[in-house]
C-alpha cells in the first residue's frame, strides 16, 4: 500500500541515505544497530512523480547529544527491480524533500578509471560528467509550464563534503582508502562501456577522471533543484574496460567486490552518524531560494499568481516540492 505525503513523518531528516547496487538495507549492520534505532517504515511513497523505488526506513540516533533522524531508501528497489534508466529518481528525491531531508548521502558502485583507484577503494568525487542519453527525466520543471535553470557548476555540496571528509579524518582506526576528489562519469547503460569509450573517458578527464557509474544523474541534479545537499560516495568494484591487457568488466567482476564494499559503506555510515552533532545544520540554507531565483523572470508571475501556462497538474507538482512558493 502506498502512502500519500499528508501522512509522512513529522520530524526533519538530517541525513537521507540512498543505497545503490547491493546496498538494500542498513538495519542488518551490527555497527549501525548500536548507533541507530529503527523508528518507522514509510511504505512506498506515492508522489506526483510516481512511486518511490522502495519504502523509506527511518531511524533515530542513539549516541549523539541531540537526536537526529536518518532515513534509508534503496535506489533500485528492495528486489533490484529498477534499471539505472528506469529508477523513479524524481519520485525518490521529491519524497525525501517532503520528509524535510537536509542532506542526501548516496552510495554507488562504480568502475575505476585510474590505476591508483583500486577495487574496494572509495571515491568522494567533486565533479561529474553527464553521459546519459536523455531517456531520464532530468528536471522538476518539465511539463510545468515554467522554466528554471539552476546552477550546477558544483554538482555536490561543498559543505556536506567538508563534513564527510572531517568525519573520515577523525576516524583514526578507519582503514578504508578514500580518494577525496575527482570526476565521476555517469553513463546511460545498462550495458557497460566499450574499451574505446572507457579509454576516451579516462583521457578526457586526465588525472581527475576517477570513476564511472550509471546512476548519479539525474539524482544529483534533482537534489540540487530541490535545494537538498547531495554527495555521492563511489565504491569501486572494477577497473571498467580501459586496461587492454585485462578482461573487460562484466557483472561477475562487480559482484566479487559488492559484499566488502557494502560492509565498508555501513562502517562509513556509522562514522558519519557518530559525528552528526558536528554537522552544520545551517548548511542547507545556502541552497535555499536558489531554485526560485533560477526561474526566468517572466515565469515568476506564473508561480505567484498562476496563469494559463501553469497546468493543474503542474501546480499540483510544484505544490508538492515547493509548498513555500
Ligand atoms: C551492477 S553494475 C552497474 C550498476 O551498478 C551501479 O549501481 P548503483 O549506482 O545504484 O550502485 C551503477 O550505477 C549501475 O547502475
Ligand atoms: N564499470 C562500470 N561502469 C558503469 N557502472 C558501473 N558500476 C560498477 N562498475 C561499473
Amino acid at each position: 500500500m502506498s502512502q500519500t505525503f499528508k501522512d509522512l513523518f513529522p520530524h526533519e531528516i538530517t541525513l537521507g541515505i540512498i543505497g545503490g547496487t547491493g546496498l538494500y538495507h542498513i538495519s542488518d549492520s551490527p555497527e549501525l544497530s548500536e548507533l541507530l534505532e529503527f523508528v518507522e517504515e514509510i511504505p512506498v511513497v506515492e508522489t506526483p512523480y510516481g512511486n518511490t523505488s522502495s519504502p523509506i526506513y527511518i531511524y533515530k540516533t542513539l549516541k549523539t547529544k541531540e537526536t537526529f533522524y536518518v532515513s534509508f531508501l534503496a535506489r533500485h528497489g528492495l528486489d533490484h527491480m529498477y534499471s539505472p534508466t528506469s529508477v523513479p529518481y524524481r519520485a525518490n528525491i521529491a519524497a525525501l524533500k517532503k520528509l524535510k531531508t537536509k542532506n542526501i548521502l548516496s552510495f554507488s558502485s562504480v568502475g575505476s578509471l585510474k590505476q591508483e583507484c583500486k577495487p574496494t577503494d572509495f571515491v568522494l568525487p567533486d565533479q561529474l560528467i553527464d553521459l546519459t542519453k536523455g531517456l531520464r527525466e532530468h528536471s522538476y520543471f518539465n511539463e510545468t509550464g515554467i522554466v528554471g535553470h539552476i546552477s550546477f557548476g558544483d554538482p555536490f555540496s561543498l559543505e556536506l563534503r567538508k563534513f564527510l571528509l572531517n568525519c573520515n579524518e577523525q576516524m583514526k582506526n578507519y582503514s578504508q582508502t578514500l580518494h577525496e576528489n575527482g570526476i565521476v562519469y555517469c553513463m546511460e547503460g545498462p550495458q557497460f562501456s566499450t574499451r574505446a569509450e572507457s579509454l576516451m573517458y579516462k583521457r578526457m578527464g586526465g588525472d581527475d577522471a576517477k570513476c564511472i557509474n550509471m546512476s548519479c544523474v539525474p539524482e544529483s541534479k534533482l537534489a540540487k533543484e530541490l535545494e537538498i545537499n547531495y554527495q555521492i560516495v563511489c565504491m569501486i568494484t572494477d577497473y571498467d574496460s580501459w586496461r587492454l591487457d585485462d578482461k573487460a568488466v562484466d557483472i561477475q567482476e562487480v559482484i566479487k567486490n559488492l559484499k566488502e564494499n557494502n560492509q565498508n559503506a555501513k562502517i562509513f555510515i556509522s562514522n558519519v552518524v557518530s559525528f552528526l552533532d558536528s554537522i552544520d545544520t545551517s548548511v542547507g540554507q545556502k541552497l535555499k531560494g536558489n531554485t526560485l531565483n533560477s526561474i526566468s523572470v517572466k515565469n515568476i508571475e506564473h508561480v505567484k499568481h498562476g496563469n494559463q501556462h501553469l497546468s493543474d497538474e503542474g501546480k499540483k507538482r510544484l505544490e508538492y516540492i515547493f509548498p513555500e512558493w
